[in-house]
């Protein structure tokens, strides 16, 4: 089993989130919490309670899990088309899989993805959830001390399984939309490509940037009531499963809810992706 796709997509994973957290952060926020107006009021309050570093809460975990998770997504599905093509990497651009492969290979890819995810996507909500400034003497501390503590206090309160909460919504969410994902990214290379030759770095960009708007666009439904299912418990409602959620949502706050933080996921989409593909590309490429 070809081992580069796996260090490629960890490396381009870690890049892209750095890139993206502060949006993330917001996302999650407007996702789960109904005191903000919108983005612009999310940012404003953020910044004067919780200065920058509010941004970048809960940041350090993914670092290093959402590395592992993307090179996880970018291994299982080229792995996955080499078993339905018999391509390699290096030979997909001029013996160009069958859409059908490719979003084959994506589902199976976010399928795998969202497991690994599960646990570390949880502690990574919970901690940007914690609206509280930082620590000052006096001040009440925070419920987490930090991603073990969070990881620590789910175990003690739900046992080990409490770190897979939301795993459900959150493999709905990924396996048909990775499959969008890699479709739209073959697609776009395509349009932009003479024939059979590999895509040059602008066309990666793109079209890195657009799969990440395109898949996001249809993974926001599923990603709000994955996010609330993850704070469940937590001074928030406890949802009885993915469906109770959803109509339970739908019914408090409207049809409006589904499309919560499309408009920041989609801002963080474009750059997160055009990063991720461009390096993931440029390492295998330059590996030979
Ligand atoms: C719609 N979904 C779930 C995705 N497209 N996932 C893959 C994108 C990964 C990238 N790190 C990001 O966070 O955008």
């Amino acid at each position: 089993m070809p081992v580069e796709e796996f260090v490629a997509g960890w490396i381009s994973g870690a890049l892209g989130l750095v890139l993206g957290h502060p949006f993330d952060t917001v996302k999650v926020r407007l996702q789960t919490q109904t005191t903000y107006q919108g983005i612009i009021d999310c940012m404003v309050k953020t910044y004067r309670h919780e200065s920058l570093l509010g941004f970048f809460k809960g940041m350090s975990f993914p670092i290093a899990s959402i590395a592992v998770v993307n090179s996880v997504l970018f291994g299982v599905y080229s792995n996955t088309l080499l078993a339905l093509t018999a391509t390699s990497h290096q030979e997909r651009w001029a013996q160009p899989p069958s859409y059908t492969h490719v979003f084959i290979a994506g589902c199976t890819g976010g399928f795998v993805q969202a497991y690994c995810l599960a646990p570390f996507d949880l502690i990574k909500v919970r901690l940007q959830n914690q609206t509280e400034p930082r620590a000052r003497p006096g001040s009440p501390p925070p419920r987490y001390r930090g991603p073990v503590h969070c990881a620590v206090s789910i175990c003690r309160e739900d046992g080990p399984w409490g770190l897979f909460r939301g795993a459900w919504a959150l493999t709905l969410r990924d396996t048909p939309t990775l499959g969008i994902y890699f479709v739209t990214y073959e697609w776009l290379c395509r349009q932009s490509t003479p024939d059979r030759q590999n895509p040059g770095a602008a066309t990666v960009l793109v079209a890195g940037g657009f799969a990440g708007i395109a898949s996001w666009a249809v993974a926001t439904p599923l990603d709000v009531i994955k996010s609330r299912m993850q704070m469940g418990g937590l001074k928030h409602r406890v949802y009885r499963g993915v469906l109770d959620c959803m109509v339970s949502s739908a019914r408090q706050e409207g049809l409006g809810v589904f499309f919560r933080g499309l408009t920041i996921n989609s801002a963080r989409a474009f750059p997160v992706n055009a990063v991720t593909f461009l390096t993931y590309e440029y390492l295998l490429s330059s590996w030979g």
